[in-house]
């Protein structure tokens, strides 16, 4: 199994997913900020993976902090945490985990060396939860997914694989689910432009797990879709509201309406930590602008006239009546009802 955060000899191996697929190297992140650079450059990506870095982030940065004063140690921890907080604005499980160490830093009564101690074990158990989480989440997705045709193929969109959690993925963990079971056929793995996450990602990892996989530009997935070859949608996400309103990488919102049109499956793959019960609908979910140099430049080479001006959004949201159901660790539940993911009863 690939596992894109591991903790070994005191610092965290991080795969670079910048340098993929021509690439494989392994970055080692000793220090807070460095961490936090990784997370902004994108070297670790993916909203559950992002929490699991930004976990072992706090770690880092509470053992970087030189004091035997409880109140001060609790201040700079903040710091490390707001520094961790603003590297990406829309993946909400980046918050989730940093609030997670945060409040286990609270709560620890001892020594400042216990509180970091515990901090490091929290760490490792959130990395350990997500492998399983996702794990589990590939079970419920396979239950869920249509019963005929026997073997499907699977569109999905982004990386929300193993490289994009602690291991295993989300969407792709249900389809790795459906190849193990025998229920698979093949993926197709749109690019994913601008950064184009599916070409590289998506394909590196299928190639790995001899997943046969189709990679098309993205404006391919209606024609596509007409023409039969797409059984089911299979996403990750970001940030999901209370209402079920999705936030996940751009370009998902159109892929809905466009399965929408030919009574395709729209699934949601995620851990219940990228639910946010905090916001009522998508509209309120803070969208990440990244630099447009994404959308005009290709390595060295430009694509685009001077003189001309760019809107580079990095996720959409997709309304909840466009998804068929949400697959979590507790089971796949009808994006209306939510609430119910917070425990094990499955729908
Ligand atoms: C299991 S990953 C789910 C999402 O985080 C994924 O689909 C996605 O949009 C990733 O965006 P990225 O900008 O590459 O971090």
């Amino acid at each position: 199994m690939l596992y894109p955060i591991v903790w070994k000899n005191n610092s965290v191996l991080l795969i670079d997913q910048t340098r993929l697929p021509n690439e494989y190297a392994v970055v080692e992140i000793h220090r807070s900020e460095d961490m936090a650079e990784a997370i902004r450059t994108m070297i670790v990506r993916g909203a559950p993976a992002i929490g699991v870095a930004a976990a072992y982030g706090m770690y880092l940065g509470a053992r970087e902090i030189e004091t035997s004063d409880r109140t001060e140690f609790l201040q700079q921890l903040e710091k490390v945490a707001q520094l961790l907080r603003s590297t990406r604005p829309t993946a909400v499980n980046l918050f989730w985990a940093i609030g997670r160490m945060m409040q286990t830093a609270y709560e620890t009564l001892g020594t400042i060396a216990e509180i970091q101690q515990i901090l490091l074990e929290t760490a490792q158990t959130i990395n350990a939860e997500d492998i399983q989480t996702c794990e589990a989440i590939g079970d419920h997705g396979l239950a869920a997914l249509p019963k005929t045709p026997e073997k499907l193929i699977i569109l999905t969109h982004c990386n929300a694989g193993a490289l994009a959690t602690a291991g295993y993925g989300t969407a792709l963990g249900v389809v790795r689910s459906a190849w193990r079971e025998g229920r698979l056929t093949r993926v197709f793995a749109d690019e994913t432009r601008p950064r184009l996450q599916g070409a590289k990602l998506t394909a590196w990892e299928c190639v790995q797990e001899g997943i046969p996989v189709t990679v098309i530009t993205d404006n391919m997935a209606a024609h596509c879709m007409k023409q039969g070859l797409i059984d089911a949608v299979i996403v990750g996400a970001d940030r999901i509201a209370a209402n079920g309103d999705t936030a996940n990488k751009i370009g998902t919102y159109s892929l809905a309406i466009v399965a929408q049109k030919h009574n395709i499956p729209f699934f949601v793959a995620a851990p219940v930590s990228t639910i946010d019960f905090t916001l009522a609908s998508g509209s309120l979910i803070p969208i990440e602008e990244r630099h447009p140099s994404e959308i005009y430049q290709i390595g060295d080479t430009l694509l685009t006239p001077s003189g001309v001006e760019f809107y580079n959004p990095a996720f959409d949201v997709t309304p909840a009546e466009l998804i068929t159901a949400i697959i979590t660790e507790n089971g796949a539940f009808p994006p209306g009802d939510l609430v119910k993911s917070q425990t094990n009863s499955m729908v």
